[in-house]
């Protein structure tokens, strides 16, 4: 018999149903009253009613456990001196959108070795969730996978539809359906209207196909989500962060009747993806909010115990300890010092 079907797949290999691993690493109540606590605030910042800024702050991508929750006690640390002014939230992000192809993250391949243990993945990332979330520090994710939210979005406060899926309509119908505010990327060739588009489509309901609580395929009804916003990341050809960008931004904003509320990422396009020019972006965005600036709500760094970035070699024991294996990241006393300074200055805000 001729086959038809699956000549180019090799393997399908169920795994664990959601709601399974909800019960190994269950939501206490402390996290569920936590995690509610924290979207609200985020929500108030978006919507301009805390005049704080929040800011999305951590690695590229966690790979190692250990060194992600030594970042999360620095951050909070950290938190408690500049929280009248910043809220900071954790870039946990488990899920690397590639150019072209590249290890995926931590949930497809955990062991960072082409074995794709993607179950003991969800399971490291639910745990690492709950971890973080009992030490009161709040979870910004990357959305990119279709099927992985059933199993971690109750511990996530914040989410990223990437710069390159906001154009793609089924991230927007996740989007709309996420119990979170939700921040889009401009396109990687700068293109803002992609992200215009997705903030429309996203407070739109939807039905489209998902998975339930006991993994099985589904049709997903949703509400819309009210609470989205533009992330400004810089393209391949020049950044977006400055006055003109913003300007620019806020009148496409209007002209869509889109709320005015912009994040910066400080990273990506904006920084040329040269790390250690972070901080520049950042003094510069915060003396526009200093200067009366009232649409910026957020910004984005890329940062990790130690600056820079390196290859994963075979011998995973050649690893150096809190450095990313993904894009660079400014190293945790530069990433302090910055912040620190952005708050000092956003105190003589009047
Ligand atoms: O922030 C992450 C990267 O810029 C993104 O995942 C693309 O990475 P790549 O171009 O190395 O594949
Ligand atoms: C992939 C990322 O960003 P972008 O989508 O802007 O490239 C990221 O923040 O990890």
């Amino acid at each position: 018999m001729i086959k038809t079907n699956n000549l180019k797949v090799t393997a399908i290999t169920p795994i664990i149903a959601p709601a399974d691993l909800r019960q190994v690493f269950p939501m206490t109540d402390h996290a569920r009253e936590f995690v509610s606590r924290s979207r609200e605030r985020i929500k108030e910042i978006i919507q301009r009613r805390d005049r704080r800024l929040m800011v999305v702050v951590g690695p590229c991508s966690i790979h190692d456990t250990a060194a992600a929750v030594e970042y999360a006690r620095r951050l909070a640390d950290l938190s408690r001196r500049v929280d009248d002014q910043l809220f900071l939230v954790m870039r946990v992000y488990f899920e690397k959108p590639r150019t072209t192809v590249g290890w995926k993250g931590l949930i497809n391949d955990p062991d960072m070795n082409g074995t794709h243990l993607i179950s003991k993945g969800l399971g490291i990332a639910r745990g690492l969730l709950c971890t973080l979330t009992a030490l009161e520090v709040p979870v910004a994710n990357e959305m990119l996978d279709l099927i992985t939210p059933e199993y971690v979005a109750d511990l996530i406060s914040w989410g990223a539809i990437g710069a390159r899926t906001t154009e793609s309509q089924t991230h927007r119908e996740l989007a709309s359906g996420l119990s979170f505010p939700i921040g889009f990327k401009n396109g990687t060739d700068g293109n803002l209207q992609i992200a215009v588009d997705a903030m429309i489509a996203a407070r739109a309901s939807h039905n489209f196909l998902g998975i339930n609580r006991d993994g099985r395929a589904s049709i997903i009804q949703t509400a819309g989500n009210p609470d989205v916003h533009i992330v400004l990341r810089g393209s391949t050809r020049k950044p977006n962060y400055l006055p003109e960008d913003i300007a620019h931004t806020e009148d496409i904003l209007r002209k869509n009747q889109l709320p005015p509320t912009i994040m910066v990422d400080c990273s990506h396009g904006n920084s040329n993806k040269d790390y250690r020019r972070q901080p520049e972006v950042l003094e510069n965005v915060i003396g526009q909010v200093v200067d009366g600036n009232q649409s910026i709500s957020g910004l984005m760094i890329e940062s990790n115990l130690e600056e820079g970035n390196q290859k994963v070699t075979a011998d995973h024991g050649q690893l150096t300890y809190g450095v990313s294996i993904t894009d660079a990241c400014l190293g945790w006393r530069e990433t302090e010092k910055a912040l620190l300074a952005a708050h000092k200055r956003l105190r003589s805000r009047k």
